[in-house]
């Protein structure tokens, strides 16, 4: 018996050591070494990502470093990776936000802390962990906005790719301002706008470091919806923003995000094999045989 139970616990180990390094890009077959960039990392410190998890199933991240315009320290890219973390385990959540404090998005990475790590090495170390935890992030099960307000620039932009929707208050703007700092985005940004708004209007935007407005956003396809509240109020519109899209049991959500992410990352039949396997997980369950015995109709 203790052979057995012994034996099942490495199993669920392994699956999810696995599981963690098919959601990372980067492992030491690439030459990253994880625990070697956080010891640098964690020398730049100051501000905070926070995470709360609510009762409705919806999760915030605040980047939380308002001194700096919310730009990211070494100890915040650290914690993001953990909060990250934290979500892939949380069984329950249906939807996330990620915003700014203090009514700004992000200004990117921290310069004090590039200025100290600018040789390629690490810069690419940094680049790595970045990479896989915004990987991680686009493929968590839970459908994430992010919410844009004041200016989201360099990293700050990249990230705001990450999540699965963009909400922009009014005078808020996204900008990929890495061409006016000798860089190029190396934190997945350029890849992922690219599949948001075509490569010709990427182009223009890194290659002129353009501000996008949120009605060019809109018109773009960058953003989704223009919020026109006040300061105080905008989380709570993101808020119900996500709602209609989060509505019903966490399985049934969970399940929608899950084909929608492989139906973008996976060669079609890989991803046709992929929606059966997860097709598999609610048919037949609660909610199917719920709608089933109300006689559920779609007029
Ligand atoms: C692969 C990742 C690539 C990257 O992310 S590279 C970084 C790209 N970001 C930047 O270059 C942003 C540089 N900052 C700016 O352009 C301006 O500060 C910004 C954000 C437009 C705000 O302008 P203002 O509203 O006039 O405010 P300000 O300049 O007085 O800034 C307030 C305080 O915040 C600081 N700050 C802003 N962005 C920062 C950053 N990324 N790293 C470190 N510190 C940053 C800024 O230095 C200032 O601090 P202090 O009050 O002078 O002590």
């Amino acid at each position: 018996m203790g052979i057995f139970v012994c034996r099942n616990s490495l199993r669920m180990l392994n699956v999810r050591w696995l599981y963690h390094r098919c959601l990372s890009l980067y492992n030491s077959n690439h030459g990253f070494n994880e625990a070697k960039i956080k010891e640098k990392l964690a020398q730049f410190t100051g501000g905070s990502v926070d995470l709360s998890k609510m009762d409705n199933g919806i999760a915030e991240i605040c980047i939380n470093n308002p001194s700096r315009m919310n730009a990211f320290t070494g100890t915040m890219m650290i914690e993001l990776e953990e909060r990250i973390s934290d979500l892939e385990n949380w069984k329950n959540g249906k939807g996330l936000i990620v915003y700014g404090a203090e009514n700004t998005f992000c200004s990117g990475s921290d310069l004090n802390a590039v200025k100290a790590i600018s040789n390629p090495q690490e810069g690419m170390m940094m680049c790595m962990l970045m990479q896989n935890t915004l990987t991680r992030l686009q493929r968590l099960p839970l459908i994430s906005v992010a919410l844009i307000q004041g200016k989201a620039l360099g990293g700050g932009a990249e990230l705001c790719t990450a999540c699965d929707f963009r909400l922009m208050t009014e005078g808020s703007e996204i900008r990929f301002v890495h061409k006016q700092m000798g860089l190029v985005p190396g934190w997945g940004g350029a890849a992922r706008l690219i599949h948001l708004i075509g490569s010709r209007h990427a182009l223009k935007l890194l290659s002129g470091a353009l501000r996008v407005h949120p009605e060019n956003a809109l018109e773009l396809g960058l953003a989704d919806n223009i919020l026109l509240g006040t300061e105080d109020g905008f989380l709570s519109e993101a808020e119900n923003w996500i709602m209609p899209y989060i509505k019903g049991p966490s399985d049934v959500s969970r399940a929608v995000k899950k084909v929608i992410i492989s139906g973008r990352e996976q060669k079609l039949e890989d991803a046709l094999r992929t929606e059966k396997e997860i097709f598999g997980t609610v048919w037949g369950g609660l909610a199917n045989l719920q709608a089933l015995a109300k006689g559920t109709k779609h007029k």
